[in-house]
């Protein structure tokens, strides 16, 4: 299997080499030259398989033989070892028709360990067995930042540079950031928002030279390595939902998402064959993807700052690779629609194509007001505490469930990443100690300006052996 970029550009890519580049060196983002399709009896046999075993049958579709097949064992047996839930991604049955997907098992609290986790052990397996430099440089609204760190710290041969909104990702997600003290992880402090972040590593990753000189690597959902193994816990889910909810029924997934690489897994796990009835984006305020399913036009609007901070996101970067398939995989098509996108700041899909949207997708942004006060109803009827973000899914659960179906909804963070939202319901959370020991600790950033320049200088000191992060 070779793998491509959406804008065409760039020379088919075995595996290893597109995680490798990440970000597409046209600027496109690498997509696989098919999508392999699992028949009915593989998913029969899969069915009967624990996480583990079903993201090696899932990635070996996609790896080429790349990595022998004892390594690969070796890589993920040590990713899953770090999660508290020997099931990994538990489901959990909130009523007859709403499940909940528990993605928050792993040492960060949030969905981004299960793809995260794996990346680091790949990682330094490339950077051990190819000699390969890694430098890591990542974009995050909080979640994908500390997952990202947790996963390389302290591994030889991977440095790792990441950059946060000032002042707008939660305490917790600072902390389990920032005190960190490797001298491999820098963390930089950018005055700007998540956008602001996202659009200076893009530039800097579309400077081949400097990307080159410092060989850097994404860890981000440009990279589609994250994707594919995110799409794992899709089939899991459905498996696990069929089983306890009998196989008549028709299964939803309810996804939070903001930069659309959560959705684009299960679009993706859904196109190799998986019969996932409706795929629903739950998002917040930054309502960009509502928009776009609902009306067709695709316009970055006004940043908004919500209880859902990992979602404060406008320019949602793997929208481009639905794009590429909703234009039946024509890179000429989305290198013109982009080019759209930059010079007019929106892109509008009519007629079929939206219908075909329509038809694929179903979208809702919750209000802050309606994420409260689901959080306290599920609580009080229920007694189970959902994260701002998990509430986002339940939300689109409730307006897009009908009869006969069951919606798996995701719960992408565990609430105590996120209580500042939940002490405004006056409800008070045990923390896990992993996180309660965090506040004692001493915190390492550098505060700089929203400036490609600055981040650009931090970076090549770094590299250079001369910056740490500054207490
Ligand atoms: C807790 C949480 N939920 C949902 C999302 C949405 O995921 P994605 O950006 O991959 O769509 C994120 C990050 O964006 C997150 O951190
Ligand atoms: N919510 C994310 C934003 C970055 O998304 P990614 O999936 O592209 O890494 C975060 O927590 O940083």
């Amino acid at each position: 299997m070779n793998y491509i970029s959406t804008r065409g550009q760039v020379a088919p890519k075995g595996f290893i080499d597109t995680v490798l580049m990440g970000l597409g060196e046209d600027g496109g983002l690498m997509v696989p030259e098919r999508i392999p399709a699992v028949s009915s009896d593989t998913l029969e046999w899969w069915k009967g398989l624990p996480f583990r075993e079903l993201f090696i049958e899932i990635f070996s579709l996609y790896a080429n033989d790349e990595i022998p097949q004892g390594d690969l064992k070796e890589l993920v047996d040590a990713s899953y070892a770090t999660f508290r839930d020997p099931e990994v991604t538990p489901l959990r049955k909130l009523d007859d028709s709403l499940y909940i997907l528990e993605l928050f098992h792993g040492p960060t609290f949030a969905f981004k360990d299960v793809a995260l986790q794996f990346m680091g052990e790949f990682y330094s397996y490339v950077s051990k067995t190819r000699g390969e430099i890694i430098h890591i440089l990542g974009a995050t609204s909080g979640d994908t930042g500390a997952a990202a760190i947790q996963g390389v710290r302290g591994k030889e041969g991977i440095k790792i540079c990441i950059l946060h909104p000032h002042e707008k990702v939660s305490k917790v997600q600072e902390l389990q950031m920032t005190t960190v003290h490797d001298e491999n992880v820098l963390n930089l402090s950018v005055k700007g928002n998540f956008d602001d972040c996202q659009r200076i590593i893009k530039e800097l990753f579309s400077d081949l030279e400097f990307k080159g000189e410092h060989h850097l690597r994404a860890i981000n959902s440009i990279n589609f390595v994250r994707i594919l193994a995110q799409t794992v816990y899709y089939f899991y889910a459905y498996f696990r939902a069929a089983e306890q909810a009998g196989e008549s029924k028709k299964i939803n997934v309810s996804v939070p998402s903001g930069n659309f690489g959560n959705i684009f897994s299960g679009f993706l796990a859904k196109k190799m064959g998986l019969p996932i009835h409706k795929l629903i984006i739950a998002t917040n305020e930054n309502n960009i993807l509502e928009r776009f399913v609902k009306t067709g036009e695709y316009r970055p609007g006004e940043f908004r700052k919500t209880h859902s901070p990992s979602m404060d996101i406008q320019v949602a970067s793997n929208f481009e690779r639905y794009l590429y398939y909703l234009l039946d995989e024509d890179s000429a098509k989305v290198s013109a629609y982009m080019g759209t996108l930059a010079s007019e700041g929106r892109i509008v899909v009519e007629g079929d194509l939206l219908r075909r949207v329509q038809s694929e997708l179903q979208a809702l942004g919750a209000t802050n007001e309606q994420n409260l006060e689901l959080i306290g109803k599920y609580r009080s009827e229920t007694g189970y505490l959902l994260d701002p973000h998990t509430a986002c899914g339940v939300a689109a659960y409730e307006a897009f469930n009908e009869d006969g179906e069951i919606t798996v909804s995701f719960a992408t963070a565990h609430p105590a990443k996120f209580d500042e939202a939940i002490r405004l319901l006056d409800i008070v959370q045990e923390f896990p100690v992993e996180i309660a020991e965090l506040i004692a600790k001493e915190q390492y950033q550098t505060v700089i300006e929203n400036d490609k320049a600055e981040v650009t200088r931090q970076l090549e000191a770094f590299f250079a052996g001369d910056a740490v992060n500054k207490a």
